[in-house]
This record gives C-alpha cells, sequence and structure tokens, in this order.
C-alpha cells in the first residue's frame, strides 16, 4: 500500500465490450508493493484489454482502474510512475534503438545519459545504432523494455514481456523484476509461459472470457495444482486455447 493506502495497481469492476460483444467482465485485481503478479489466460481472455484500461488507453464501460491510487491519465507524471511494454512491435522501423530510447527519455523528462544505462542493462547497446526494423523480436522487446525502465518508475505493467527472449534473456528478465519488486516496486505482466510466471510471480490472477476465474498467491496455485502452475492453469481454463 502506499501512504494513501492505495495498492499501486488496482482495478474494480472493470467491464469493456466491443461491438457488443462483452470482452472484460467484472475485473477486479490490485497488486501490492513488493509483489510481481502474473495475469493468465487463454487468447482473448481480455489481458490486454485489462491492462490497456490500466494505462488509461482503453476507456472502462464500467468499473475503475488506478495506478498509485490515481487514473492514469491523472498521474502528474505519468512516465516515471509506471512503466509500460504493450506492443514491443510498434518501434517505428526506421529508428535506432537508441533514438527510441532517446525520444522516451525525452517526453519522460530524464537526462540522455539514462539511456546509455539502460541499453547496458537490458544488453543492447552493441545494437543500439542499427534500425529497430533489423531487429529480432528479442532485441524488440529488450528495447521496449529499457523504455519502461528509462524514467525510473514504481510499477511496470508489460504485456507478454518475454516473448521473444532467448533462456539468457529470460533469465535477466526474472531476475531485474524480482529485483524491481524487491526494491519495493509493483509489476503486473501477463503471460502465457507458465514456468516463467510460476518462477517470477508472486501472485497470480486467471482471466476465462474476460472473467476472473482465480487470483491467489502463487504458492497458493501450486498447492492447488497440485505442484504445478499448469496443471492449474489447465484445470481452470478447461483445455481452452482459442480467440472466440
Ligand atoms: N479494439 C477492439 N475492437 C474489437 N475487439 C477487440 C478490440 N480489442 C480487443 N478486442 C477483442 O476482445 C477480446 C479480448 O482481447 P485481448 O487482446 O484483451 O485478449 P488477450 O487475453 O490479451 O489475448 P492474447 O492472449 O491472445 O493476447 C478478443 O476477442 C479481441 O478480439
Amino acid at each position: 500500500m502506499d501512504t494513501d493506502g492505495h495498492p499501486p495497481v488496482q482495478a474494480t469492476g472493470l467491464r469493456k465490450s466491443f461491438r457488443g460483444r462483452l470482452r472484460v467482465d467484472d475485473v477486479s485485481l490490485a497488486v501490492g508493493h513488493g509483489r510481481v503478479t502474473g495475469l493468465l489466460g487463454p487468447n482473448g481472455a481480455g489481458k490486454t484489454t485489462t491492462l490497456r484500461m490500466l494505462l488509461g488507453l482503453v476507456s472502462p464501460d464500467a468499473g475503475r482502474a488506478t495506478v498509485l491510487g490515481r487514473p492514469y491519465r491523472d498521474l502528474d507524471h505519468p512516465a516515471r510512475t509506471v512503466g509500460a511494454v504493450l506492443d514491443a512491435g510498434g518501434l517505428h522501423p526506421a529508428r535506432t534503438g537508441r533514438q527510441h530510447l532517446r525520444m522516451a527519455a525525452l517526453r519522460a523528462g530524464v537526462p540522455a545519459a539514462r539511456v546509455e544505462e539502460v541499453l547496458h542493462e537490458v544488453g543492447m547497446a552493441p545494437d543500439a545504432d542499427r534500425r529497430a526494423g533489423s531487429y529480432s523480436l528479442g532485441m524488440r522487446q529488450r528495447v521496449a523494455l529499457a523504455a519502461a525502465l528509462v524514467a525510473r518508475p514504481r510499477v511496470l505493467v508489460l504485456d507478454e514481456p518475454a516473448t521473444g527472449l532467448d533462456p539468457t534473456g529470460m533469465h535477466w528478465l526474472r531476475g531485474r523484476l524480482r529485483a524491481f519488486a524487491d526494491a519495493g516496486g509493483a509489476v503486473l505482466l501477463s503471460s502465457h509461459l507458465l514456468g516463467d510466471v510460476e518462477h517470477v510471480a508472486d501472485d497470480v490472477v486467471v482471466l476465462v472470457d474476460g472473467r476472473v476465474v482465480a487470483s491467489s498467491t502463487t504458492d497458493q496455485a501450486l498447492a492447488a495444482g497440485g505442484g504445478g502452475l499448469e496443471d492449474f492453469y489447465l484445470r481452470l481454463t478447461d483445455g481452452r486455447a482459442g480467440v472466440r
């Protein structure tokens, strides 16, 4: 909880329809200080839509989404409050990694020297002057993560941050997220990589067809799943694997 008693990330009764179809249905969740929360669910379950509502990119039809107690759009310093990775494919192909990060730093009002720090941190310094269009998915993901970290935010909201990362990159990401949370930060990440979530998340929230079907600590989920997050997940999702 912060000084006002609000969790760093809180969604209460979020609801969203697209073209008359209810896609996020009464979703409530909270991420505490020092916690990593994994948001799980089949394709089309509503994970990205939920994250986008938390970041003020989609307006909920009902409910409330706040970061440190305030709607994202009302934050005084959004970039310094919450770092987000929503679409690593969204980098401009003609701009270099360094240019992307310099723009992110400028927008956030942080010195350009911080760009060099994060480039090293995500292992992209040697490729910083290549155009993003020539990057692999994992390299784009690293630049997107660097942009999320550039302003030293207190909260991270990450949509599938491990997609495309090699095993070394995944190991690094897990360690980085753990260190971020251990320093008091809060992380909400969506993922299909249950093994990774099992290793890094303190809490898990499972969405199916836009509804929260489970919300517990990872330890409770592991115990309920007979020792594995995959068993827990498969039981809840009933083998569901598709968009409808
Ligand atoms: N802007 C939009 N217009 C119409 N439908 C949308 C829009 N955004 C999302 N949807 C639909 O809402 C549902 C939930 O999508 P969302 O991207 O939130 O799911 P997800 O859980 O993140 O899925 P995935 O694991 O495949 O990334 C899907 O059926 C999707 O097609």
